[in-house]
């Protein structure tokens, strides 16, 4: 279980496990993506985020229904409850869906009822509509539009997909709509992309969080700034590892980041693909990385002070992180 932390980084169609797909594919009556379990999981070695994204993207034609949706959620809320997560913000990919035929509604719908489910599972959680920043903006705005009777469902927008060569500069405009919409703004920069581009993530599309933001470390005045605004890092270390940002476990900057005073947080990004969920991402940099267990709950502290959650929601979960310790 661990300490309570909050999952700030996580895309639900990353928790579709390889059963789950197995699952839904005979459930829907569709063609699976590989002959067996153990073979789709083979796939699971990757040389970079495309190599990645190919696979993430072709396992999801499984996810049709409104019921496929709210499995999906109500597995990983599940497991997440084991892994001693209190509150989650969870980003999804409509374009990914939309483009198949699958509406919002079914989305959307699908993913609020196993969120409004996870309460009995002690667990509080928002939605992050994600932008696809390798597809055009004006696909992104479309998906924003069709959003729009669903917003009292999401707390946020963020960007993600294919970083390199897909700047935050070509989404200023949909982001703009969408903070005048009511909703926060997070997105992915700094994880296979230049420091410039969390420049731009803050700058032109006025972000709260960065979503990955580890290259930030080659650019010491972006660090100073970080510091300073104390902009919330969302740091997910074994997809680094499983992406080749980083070799092994031991050499991840997130000692580096931590000591030059970010509000750094530790997430799971994919974890049916990465080899573990949020706790297994705090194991791995306890044991790899020789973390304490303050260094443990100033991440989980940390967690709850990055979320979207109300201010005395967030002070009552920061007491519970900071007084927690190891059986
Ligand atoms: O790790 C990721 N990076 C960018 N986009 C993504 N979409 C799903 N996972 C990821
Ligand atoms: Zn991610």
């Amino acid at each position: 279980m661990g300490v309570p932390k909050a999952e700030l980084h996580v895309h639900i169609e990353g928790t579709l496990e390889p059963e789950l797909v197995f699952d839904l594919a005979r459930r829907n009556g569709v063609p699976a993506p590989a002959a067996s379990v153990e073979e789709l999981r083979a796939r699971y070695r990757f040389t970079g985020l495309r190599s990645f994204l190919d696979v993430y993207y072709a396992n999801m034609a499984v996810l049709l229904t409104e019921q496929d949706f709210h499995d999906l959620a109500a597995a990983y809320f599940a497991r997440a409850a084991e892994q001693g997560v209190r509150h989650a913000e969870v980003f999804f990919d409509p374009q990914a869906h939309l483009s198949r035929g699958v509406s919002m509604a079914t989305v959307v719908q699908g993913l609020a009822a196993a969120a409004d489910e996870a309460r009995h599972l002690g667990i509080s959680a928002g939605l992050i509509l994600c932008f696809l920043r390798d597809e055009p903006a004006a696909s992104a705005a479309e998906a924003l539009r069709l959003a729009e009777p669903f917003l009292d469902r999401i707390v946020a927008v963020g960007l993600d997909s294919a970083e390199a060569g897909h700047p935050p500069s070509g989404f200023v405009d949909v982001f703009a709509t969408a903070r005048d919409m009511g909703l926060h703004a997070v997105a992915h920069a700094g994880e296979e992309g230049p420091p410039e581009y969390v420049r731009e993530a803050l700058d032109l599309l006025r972000v709260e969080r960065v979503d990955h933001g580890v290259r930030s470390l080659e650019d010491p005045a972006l660090i100073a700034r970080l510091r300073d605004e104390q902009v919330p890092l969302t740091v997910c270390p074994l997809s680094n590892v499983r992406l080749r940002s980083v070799d092994t476990i031991s050499e991840h900057p997130l000692p580096r980041l931590m000591d030059e005073g970010l509000l750094v947080t530790v997430n799971s990004d994919d974890p049916a693909y990465f080899g573990g969920y949020v706790a297994d991402n705090f194991a791995a940099v306890r044991s790899g990385l020789g973390l304490s267990d303050a260094d443990l709950r100033l991440l989980a502290a940390n967690s709850f002070e990055a979320s979207f959650l109300p201010e005395d929601r967030k002070t009552e979960l920061i007491a519970e992180a900071t007084g927690w310790s190891p059986a």
